[in-house]
């Protein structure tokens, strides 16, 4: 079962000069329910531009978008607004935690927002507190934890409300390589053990070496497509190999930590 699925999409920018440019330019892709999908390609290739509009962050230019049966387009404000809370989970590079919350308050703010019980919100933050091994910090504010444990409450967070689809931007883009590999493992194992649904934007081989499947974009079109066999270090030297065939970002090439 597919849980998103985008035919045709393309978003159109203005430019000031009246001269329009296609970020993204015809592009279709589906994702079905497990999958850890990766998205890569150089900078400018439209990674960002992609991720805002499956997210529902930003509007369609052209095509279809469908996200868990439902069809975005035909969706108003509020109640997109309530499909978002509802269905989505977001990673941000940056961990988007609040300061003047406990690490706690900020796993549970998805739950909170929607009205849950104050014993069930407690059960279920003990659980996903406990498959990222956070236990320990959960009264702490987020200025007082590591980068590796902020991601991984913001992961927390994410998934809280069972969410039909994570999206995670750069999750690994402010984080050293041992806090790297721990929010990647944590990630990896939600979706094998938990059936999430996870789309990634990376420009890091090494965390895309966790996906099922990579999808490269170059001008706004997918470029290529990799998919993991069993040796995740063997995967990581194919996504080595299309980037360098697809240029762009050569600092990405310095990360290697298999
Ligand atoms: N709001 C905007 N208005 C006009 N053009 C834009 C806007 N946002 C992005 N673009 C252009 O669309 C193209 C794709 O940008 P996008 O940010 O999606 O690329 P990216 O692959 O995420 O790049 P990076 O890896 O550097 O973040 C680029 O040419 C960019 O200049």
């Amino acid at each position: 079962m597919n849980v998103l699925e985008a035919s045709n999409i393309s978003k159109v920018y203005g430019s000031k000069r009246g001269v329009e440019h296609k970020a993204i330019d015809n592009l279709s892709l589906a994702i079905e329910k497990g999958e850890f999908v990766g998205v890569m390609g150089p900078s400018g290739s439209g990674k960002t531009t992609l991720l805002n509009m499956l997210s529902t962050i930003d509007r369609l230019s052209a095509g279809k978008l469908t996200i868990n049966g439902e069809e975005i387009n035909r969706l108003n404000k509020s109640k997109l607004a309530k499909f978002r809370r509802r269905e989505m989970g977001f990673i941000f590079q940056d961990f988007n935690l609040l300061d003047t919350l406990t690490i706690e308050e900020n796993i549970m703010l998805p739950l909170t927002l929607d009205g849950w019980k104050v014993k069930e919100m407690e059960k279920k933050l003990a659980e996903v507190a406990k498959q990222l091994g956070i236990d320990s910090i959960l009264r702490n504010r987020s200025f007082e934890v590591s980068g590796g444990q902020m991601q991984r409450a913001a992961i927390a967070r994410a998934i809280i409300h069972e969410p039909a689809i994570i999206f995670a931007d750069e999750p690994t883009g402010n984080l050293d390589s041992k806090s790297s590999k721990q929010v990647m493992n944590a990630l990896s194992q939600l979706h094998q053990h938990k059936e999430a649904t996870t789309l990634m934007v990376t420009h890091d081989p090494y965390a895309a070496s966790f996906c099922q499947r990579i999808l490269f974009i170059k001008d706004g079109r997918i470029y290529n497509e990799l998919v993991k066999g069993d040796s995740r270090q063997a995967f990581f030297q194919e996504i080595l190999n299309v980037q360098s065939m697809l240029g762009g970002d050569t600092d990405d090439l310095q990360t290697i930590r298999v």
